[in-house]
Formats: structure tokens, C-alpha cells, sequence
């Protein structure tokens, strides 16, 4: 399809999706689901993933009443505009402004730059008619920073961009994939007129009199939606790499290579000890990220609850593990889609493989809801605050309450003297927590060493995303953990999973076995019994390595794939879909007349002459 088309056929889906979510009788959670899965990537994701919790998040009792039944009846269409040509990163450095006119009880939007120009927001482009538009606050000439607004964007009734407003779709983006039917798009405001009580103040507010007062909570409530976002996000990261999981599982148990024995059958792919190596801890991943997934689900509910009593001692924590774990489950997502692509080999980099269109639609996941490098700083800073405060007799909690087992952590040397040790979980987790805990203090000591601290966590950015993202797999790997002490049914599962929670931990100690070794958490001789114990694990999980994917129970509909076909029909598929493509509706192809025949009988010409 041409863009226009594929952004028209998916306004069809959304609006179909709609339809059904009204007229099915479905649970809250199950329309939820259905939004989701019938229109990634649409409109509707972000009108009701970003446009309506921010609303709920930062709207005041009245403006909840007065914008949310619009929206829930999808009679407004929103989007979230937060990001510019010149800022998404730093939110803080946006330069759109919002300055009240007491005269009129009116804020005046305004794009004083081209790179104050909102950039990038999905759903802006061509169908929103509303906005929630992050802007500086400006009141009797004080800068007050960025402030949420509802915008209304377009007209009504013929939805036509309102005057004051230059609206429009940033253009194609990566491969051919589906996210081109995302209208991603441009807005700049010309000294814009909205309501005084367009601006969402249930964090601070304007009073008529234009006097700013400002939040009596932390102003990083603010960014609630993009916390609600990220966590999800982990969530997805799990489907996105089961997904592709699947595919690579199944067309390694068909596809058969070299390795016949006087003539017999080949061996399948899957056997081979270096497609176990880069298969099998992606797929454990599938199931690692979807248990953090699942915690994760419950820390960010138990933090909206706490919120609710005005109690934000775990805002922090909930903060730092959102970021964190959506920056390193999405970067190894991304990671893993790809070797799933190159574990099919030609065949992978065949469109109807369905591997190139799912690395096309996930890949951003590293960029939006906060570039991954960007998120995991914001981890190292909790965390560096974490450390500074150890001896201070306030206990870390949650995630860093390791850190109060700092001295014996810090000194500790791996109990580890045979293969089947590393089957220990508690063995596993105090090698985690002493390569997290020893990153983090070191970090922490070459810190102390700057007169400057802002100019010693610049020169230290690189060791301290390191520290964070060895902080983010000590808690996948505890999760997973506590996963299998606790809900798991049935022997035989609960056997297959703790087969994969190891391959999980021993295969992210060989990938950075430099950490574990620079910071004397293991020896080489036990990272050697680790990797023994992998290829044993690996031999272990073969039998039902596929079963492990059927659970996914993705139908072949959604997996969109031929070689991950459930029936393993992959041969006969892949001519049948080659021969759907246009360029065999003909056996002469166009341009031959004009371009290879001309050629050939010049050649023909000469070799005569
Ligand atoms: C279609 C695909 C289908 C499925 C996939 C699933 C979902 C798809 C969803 C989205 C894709 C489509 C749309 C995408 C939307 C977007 O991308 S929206 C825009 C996202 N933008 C960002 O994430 C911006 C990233 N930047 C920031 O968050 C901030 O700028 C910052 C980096 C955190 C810095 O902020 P700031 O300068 O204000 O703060 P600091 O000075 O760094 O820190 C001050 C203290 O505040 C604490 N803090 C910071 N942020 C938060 C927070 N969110 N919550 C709580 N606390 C926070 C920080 O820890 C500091 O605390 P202190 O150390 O104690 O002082
Ligand atoms: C598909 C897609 C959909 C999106 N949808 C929306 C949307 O609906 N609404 C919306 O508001 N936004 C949206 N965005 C924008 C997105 O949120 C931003 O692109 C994202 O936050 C990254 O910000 P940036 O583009 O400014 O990257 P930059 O910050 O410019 O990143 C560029 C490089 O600089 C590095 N960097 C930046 N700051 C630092 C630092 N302090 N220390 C070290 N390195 C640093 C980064 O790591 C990166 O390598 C979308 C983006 C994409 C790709």
C-alpha cells in the first residue's frame, strides 16, 4: 500500500476496533486488550494510552469531568505533545510557551523557534482534534516551566486546523514498516488563545488573577503518564521478543542443515550447539521479561494507590525501575528480534518471514517514552543517592535493599565449586547483587574524587549506565526467581521455567563476564562451571523447546509469519507467497522493451559486428 493508503486502511481498522470494543461485552481490561492489539501502531493506542491518563493524571475534578466522557466516547480524539524539533530528552528545555493574559483570562500559545515546533507526537499529524500540549508556563513575565495544556486543534465540524495553528505529518520513517501508518506529526502555535482553565491544574495552578501557585506535591508527577507508559512498555517488550521467539523456534526445528549421515536426513538447525547458544536465552528472556512485567504491573499500582494518600516515599523506586527496566528490556527486544531474523537466515530477511516488519514496528521502543541512555542516568542517579545515604542508618528498600548487605557484599567471594552450584538460586542472586552493588560503589568512589559533582557524573556517564543496567538484570533475575518460588503449578512447568530462569542469569554472566570478573563477584574458573551448566541447561530445554513457544499461543494471524507457522508448512508457504507478489503477475517484466532488450541486442549487434 502506498502511505496514504496504509494510514487510511488502518483509520478503517481503529474505527472497526471501536465498533467492536462498543458493541462486544467486554470486560474493561479485555477492550483495554483490544485497543491495544488491533491498533499498534494507531491513533487510538495513544489517545488512550498518553491522551486520556494524562487527563486523569494532571486534570483537576472539573476538567476530568468536562474532558473525559469526550473522550471516552472518542467524540475528541487526542494525542500527546510533548516533544520538539529541538527537545525530547530534556523536558525541561521545551520552548513552546504558555503566557496568561489576565486581560482576557487567557494563555497565549506560541512557538517562539522552528525547534519549539511540537515534533514527533502520534496521532498529531492528521487526525487528533484535541492535544495535550506540554508548554513553559509564563505569568507576569516569570518563567514558571513546562506546564501540561488541552488544546483543541482542529475544527469540529470540518476538522480543519484552527486559525493560529500550522499542523502536519513529519514524513516516513524507518523501513517499510507499519508505523508509517502513524501520522507522527508537526504543530506550531501562533499566538494561540485557550481558556485559562484549559490548563491542567490539579498538580499547580493559575488563578484568575494570574497569580502561579505552584504544586504542593513534587513536580515529577507531572510526568505520571510517561511512567504509566514505560511500565507497560516492559510488558510489551515480553510479547515483541516472544513473538519473534517463536518464529525463530519453530523454522529452527523445520529447517534442517547439512550433517546427513550417508545420505540420510539433515540435521535440524535447532541442534546445533551455536543456534542453542543465541536462541535459547532469548527465549528465556520472552519469559523473563514478562514475569518483571508482571511486578512491575504491581509496583507502578501500588505506587498510584500510595500516591492517591499523598504518600510518595516510593515515587523514587518507582521512578528508577520504570526507566530502567523499559530502557534495558527494550534494548534487548531490539537486540533479540534481530538475531531472530538472522537465526532464519535468508529466509528471515524475507518480508513474509514477518521478522523485518516486527524489528520495523519495535525498534523505536529504545527512542520513545525516553531514549534508553537517558533513562538509565536516571537510574544511576537514584542510584548514586542510594549509596551516598548507605551508613547513614536509613535502610535502601525494595529493589536496592541488597545495598544494606553492603559490607558482606562487598567482600564475599562466590561459594561456587561445581557446575550444578550454579543451580542455586541463592547462589545466583548474591552473585548479581556483589557485581550490581561493587559497579555502583565504584562508581560512587571515582564520584567522590570530583570537587564538582555534576562535572564528575558527566566523565563517569558510560560506568554509570553500566552500574544501572547491572542494577536492571539483578532485578529481572530476582523476579524471575521469586516467579518460580511462588505461582508456578505443575511439576513438569515448574521444571521447564527454572531450566530458563538459569539460562537467563548464566547467559547475562558470560555476555559481561567482564563485570563479574573486574569486580571479583566470580572467579574464571567459576565463570567456566557457569558456561558448563549453560550448555547443559540448553540440552535440557531442546526437547521442549518448541512447546515453550506454542505457550505463547499466538495464532498464526498475529504472528504474520511464514516460517513461523504453527504447522511447519514453511516450504510450500513461501513459493505460494512469492507468487502473490506483483512483480510475477507478468513473465516478461515492465521495462524490458525499453531497457534489457535494447541492451541485449546492442550486445548482440556488436558480438555480430
Ligand atoms: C505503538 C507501539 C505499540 C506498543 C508499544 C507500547 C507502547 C507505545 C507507547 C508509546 C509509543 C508512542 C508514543 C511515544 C510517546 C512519547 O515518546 S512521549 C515523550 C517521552 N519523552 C520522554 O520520556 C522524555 C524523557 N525525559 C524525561 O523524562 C526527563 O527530562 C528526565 C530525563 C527525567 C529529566 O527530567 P528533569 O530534568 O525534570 O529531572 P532531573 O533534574 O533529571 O531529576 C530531578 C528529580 O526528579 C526525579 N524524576 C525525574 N523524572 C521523574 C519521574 N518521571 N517520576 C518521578 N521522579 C522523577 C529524578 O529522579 C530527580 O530526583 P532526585 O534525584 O531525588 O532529585
Ligand atoms: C516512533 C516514535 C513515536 C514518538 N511518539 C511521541 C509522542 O507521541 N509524543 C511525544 O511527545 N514524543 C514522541 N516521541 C518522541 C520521543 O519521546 C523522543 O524522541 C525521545 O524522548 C528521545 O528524545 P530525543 O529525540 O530528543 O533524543 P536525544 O535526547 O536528542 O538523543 C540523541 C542522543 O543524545 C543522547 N543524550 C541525550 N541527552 C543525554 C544526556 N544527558 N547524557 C547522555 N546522552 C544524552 C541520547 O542517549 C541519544 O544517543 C516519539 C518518538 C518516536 C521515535
Amino acid at each position: 500500500m502506498t502511505r496514504k493508503e496504509l494510514f487510511k486502511n488502518t483509520l478503517r481498522k481503529s474505527v472497526h476496533a471501536w465498533k467492536l470494543i462498543n458493541e462486544l461485552p467486554l470486560s474493561d481490561d479485555e477492550s483495554l486488550m483490544l485497543r491495544h492489539f488491533m491498533d499498534q501502531p494507531g491513533f487510538l493506542d495513544l489517545h488512550w494510552r498518553m491522551f486520556v491518563p494524562a487527563i486523569k493524571g494532571q486534570g483537576t475534578e472539573e476538567q476530568k469531568q468536562k474532558w473525559l466522557p469526550l473522550a471516552n466516547k472518542m467524540q475528541i480524539i487526542g494525542c500527546y505533545a510533548q516533544t520538539e524539533l529541538g527537545h525530547g530528552s530534556n523536558v525541561q528545555g521545551l520552548e513552546t510557551t504558555a503566557t496568561f493574559d489576565p486581560q482576557t483570562d487567557q494563555f497565549i500559545l506560541h512557538s517562539p523557534t522552528q525547534t519549539s515546533s511540537k515534533w514527533w507526537p502520534g496521532g498529531l499529524g492528521k487526525v487528533s482534534t484535541h492535544a495535550v500540549i506540554y508548554a513553559r508556563l509564563i505569568t507576569d513575565g516569570k518563567d514558571h516551566g513546562v506546564h501540561g495544556f488541552i488544546v483543541q486543534l482542529r475544527n469540529m465540524d470540518d476538522h480543519s486546523p484552527l486559525p493560529g495553528i500550522t499542523i502536519g505529518d513529519i514524513g516516513v520513517k524507518f523501513g517499510n514498516g507499519a508505523y508509517n501508518s502513524m501520522d507522527n506529526g508537526f504543530l506550531m502555535f501562533d499566538k494561540f488563545c485557550i481558556p485559562r482553565d484549559q490548563m491542567l491544574m490539579r498538580l499547580s495552578k493559575v488563578t484568575r488573577e494570574g497569580k502561579y501557585v505552584p504544586s504542593d506535591v513534587p513536580r515529577q508527577l507531572m510526568y505520571g503518564t510517561m511512567v504509566s507508559v514505560r511500565q507497560t512498555i516492559v510488558s510489551n517488550a515480553s510479547i515483541a521478543m516472544a513473538r519473534a521467539v517463536c518464529i525463530a523456534t519453530r523454522y529452527s526445528a523445520v529447517r534442517r542443515q547439512f550433517g546427513s549421515q550417508n545420505g540420510g536426513i539433515e540435521t535440524q538447525v535447532i541442534d546445533y550447539k551455536t543456534q542453542q547458544n543465541r536462541l535459547f536465552p532469548l527465549l528465556a528472556s520472552a519469559y523473563a521479561f514478562r514475569f518483571v512485567g508482571e511486578w512491575l504491573k504491581w509496583l507502578y499500582t501500588d505506587v498510584t494507590q500510595r500516591l492517591e494518600a499523598s504518600d510518595f516515599a516510593t515515587l523514587p523506586e518507582a521512578h528508577a525501575c520504570t526507566a530502567g527496566l523499559k530502557s534495558m528490556t527494550t534494548s534487548a527486544t531490539s537486540d533479540g528480534i534481530e538475531e531472530c531474523r538472522k537465526l532464519c537466515g535468508g529466509h528471515g530477511y524475507l518480508w513474509c518471514s514477518g521478522l523485518p516488519e516486527l524489528f520495523a514496528v519495535y525498534v523505536p521502543a529504545c527512542t520513545y517514552e525516553g531514549d534508553n541512555v537517558v533513562l538509565q542516568l536516571q537510574v544511576a542517579r537514584f542510584l548514586m543517592k542510594t549509596v551516598s545515604q548507605l551508613g547513614s542508618g536509613k535502610a535502601p528498600a525494595g529493589t536496592t535493599a541488597y545495598m544494606g548487605r553492603a559490607k558482606h557484599l562487598l567482600q564475599c567471594r562466590s561459594s561456587i565449586r561445581k557446575a550444578e552450584d550454579w543451580l542455586n538460586p541463592a547462589m545466583v542472586l548474591e552473585t548479581f547483587e556483589a557485581r550490581a552493588l561493587r559497579m555502583a560503589v565504584s562508581c560512587a568512589n571515582n564520584l567522590s574524587k570530583f570537587e564538582n559533582q555534576e562535572q564528575g557524573f558527566s566523565e563517569l556517564l558510560a560506568d554509570l549506565v553500566e552500574a544501572a543496567i547491572a542494577h536492571c538484570q539483578l532485578i529481572v533475575v530476582s523476579k524471575f526467581i521469586v516467579k518460580l518460588e511462588g505461582e508456578i503449578k505443575g511439576k513438569g512447568v515448574k521444571n521447564q521455567l527454572k531450566n530458563l530462569c538459569y539460562i537467563y542469569a548464566l547467559h547475562l554472566i558470560h555476555k559481561h563476564l567482564g563485570d563479574f570478573l573486574s569486580t571479583n563477584s566470580i572467579t574464571s574458573e567459576q565463570a567456566s562451571l557457569a558456561n558448563h551448566q549453560l550448555r547443559s541447561l540448553y540440552t535440557q530445554v531442546r526437547p521442549n523447546a518448541v512447546a515453550l513457544v506454542d505457550a505463547f499461543d499466538y495464532t498464526d494471524h498475529y504472528l504474520g509469519s511464514v516460517l513461523g507457522r504453527y504447522d511447519g508448512n514453511v516450504y510450500p508457504k513461501l513459493f505460494e507467497e512469492a507468487l502473490k507478489d506483483p512483480l510475477n503477475d507478468t513473465v516478461v517484466p515492465d521495462g524490458y522493451h525499453e531497457y534489457i532488450r535494447p541492451l541485449i541486442k546492442q550486445h548482440l549487434r556488436s558480438a555480430r559486428l
